[in-house]
């Protein structure tokens, strides 16, 4: 699966642009510049004897190039039953599953997570799972708090969590609210477009 370079990426999406996108999609997010990113870092970082979670899996693109090239077993999770049907057709192991709600403690030594990062827009919000797959309420940081709040607890003892992040998501404010949650937080990777700068964090306890 080749990643897309998209021009300009989620981070300029106008709900014009959004309409647009969503004239060519269907209900599945397609790989782009911020799962590339993800996925050339998560590769570098997963070793063979990892159990990884790619928590919003999408169309699978991540959690397939990580298997391909570290031979992990990596889990795909995604809300969206379309994206779990996509991630399976790719051969990713594939739960619907919101965050990492129906996991067990522990579960985890490496848990990936492209998130929905862009702050809504009321007058363009849309009902569907393109929706679902870009935005992250008003402040852009819903879904990755939410997901904060419980990712420790899935995390193995000396495990760590790969997240992508924007500045247009607000990244000192992520950082700050990780922290909070008992993590602290290093940047592995950047990567700046016209209208924003994409991140990976690591995120260790
Ligand atoms: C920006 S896309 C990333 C897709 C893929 N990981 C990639 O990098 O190409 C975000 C994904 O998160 C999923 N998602 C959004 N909210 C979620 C939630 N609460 N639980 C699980 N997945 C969620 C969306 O359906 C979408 O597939």
């Amino acid at each position: 699966m080749e990643a897309r370079v998209r021009t300009p990426g989620r981070m300029s999406m106008s709900g014009d642009d959004l309409a647009g996108r969503r004239g060519v999609e269907t209900d599945v997010y397609d790989p782009a510049e911020d799962s590339r990113l993800l996925a050339d870092v998560a590769c570098e970082a997963v070793s063979e004897s990892d159990l990884v979670a790619d928590v919003g899996t999408g169309s699978g693109y991540v959690a397939a190039t990580v298997t391909a090239e570290t031979s992990a077993r990596v889990l795909g999770t995604d809300l969206n039953p379309h994206a779990c049907r996509r991630a399976r057709d790719a051969g990713v192991e594939a739960v619907r599953a919101n965050l990492v709600a129906p996991f067990r403690a522990d579960a985890f030594d490496v848990v990936l997570f492209n998130p929905p990062y862009l702050p809504a827009d009321a007058a363009a919000a849309r009902d569907d799972w393109m929706e679902v797959a870009l935005t992250g309420g008003e402040t852009g940081r819903e879904v990755v708090e939410a997901f904060l709040d419980d990712v420790g607890r899935v995390l193995s003892p000396d495990g760590y969590v790969l997240l992508l992040v924007s500045t247009l998501t607000g990244v000192d404010e992520v950082v700050d609210y990780a922290g909070e949650r008992g993590f602290s937080t290093v940047a592995l990777a950047d990567e700046s477009f016209p209208f924003e700068t994409l991140s990976v964090l690591k995120l260790v306890r």
